[in-house]
């Protein structure tokens, strides 16, 4: 990590950081006083984004309905898949607990970023105890993008949307699969809410 001042936050980021074993005895012995920020949505959501990013790189991987099932018909899914594995966020939070105390974790709803950004900075900004500095009417949505943008960042004259990979049209899967994947989801759904004491309504 970077020095930094007393009056300034080293940030980082990575998408795995929260599904990788390691990274919690990791980072609690560089600084037990790291704050941490994880962002979460709608597991099978989430599951049909990853897999959409998948196959924009790799055209020729077997369908998500095939990746997704041990045995289908048995309603058997197949937890192996990292696609399905990282959606199972409370089993990833145990590895968290047992170096950090909920107080020093946020999540943030994926869902909320979209809807109301501005509210949901909010928390992050109050989590890490500085100014709030984005509000409102830093945010615009856009119709062509379909999602929030900033209207200007600091520096720019333009606004600034996400890249093209963010927000991209999901590839259509079957509802019944859908169905089965939140049936799957849905206990490990509420054991989440009750741990962190935040219910994100994902049903
Ligand atoms: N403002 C705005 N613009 C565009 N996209 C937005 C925005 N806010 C949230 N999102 C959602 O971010 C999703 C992509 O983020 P990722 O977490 O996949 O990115 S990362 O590569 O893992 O860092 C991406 O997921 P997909 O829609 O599945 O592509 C978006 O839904």
């Amino acid at each position: 990590m970077p020095r930094t001042l007393g009056s300034q936050i080293t940030m980082e980021k990575t998408p795995s950081y929260f599904v990788t074993k390691e990274a919690p005895r990791r980072i609690f012995n560089m600084s037990r006083d790291t704050k941490l920020i994880v962002v979460v949505r709608n597991p099978v959501t989430r599951a049909i984004s990853d897999y959409t990013q998948t196959l924009s790189k790799k055209p020729e991987i077997p369908t998500f309905e095939g990746l997704s099932f041990q045995n289908r018909s048995l309603g058997l899914v197949d937890t192996s898949w990292s696609a399905i594995r990282i959606g199972m966020y409370v089993l990833h939070l145990e590895s968290w607990l047992q170096y950090f105390p909920l107080s020093q974790i946020l999540f943030v709803s994926g869902e909320k970023m979209i809807t109301d950004p501005a509210g949901e900075m909010g928390k992050v900004q109050d989590f890490l105890g500085i100014k709030r500095v984005l509000t409102d009417k830093h945010f615009y949505f856009n119709k062509t993008k379909g999602f929030p943008c900033l209207k200007k960042p600091e520096g720019s004259t333009f606004p600034r949307c996400l890249g093209k990979s963010k927000g991209r049209t999901h590839v259509q899967i079957d509802p019944e699969v859908i169905e089965q994947l939140r049936d799957f989801y849905r206990p490990y759904n509420i054991k989440f809410y009750e741990t962190v004491g935040q219910d994100f309504r994902w049903e």
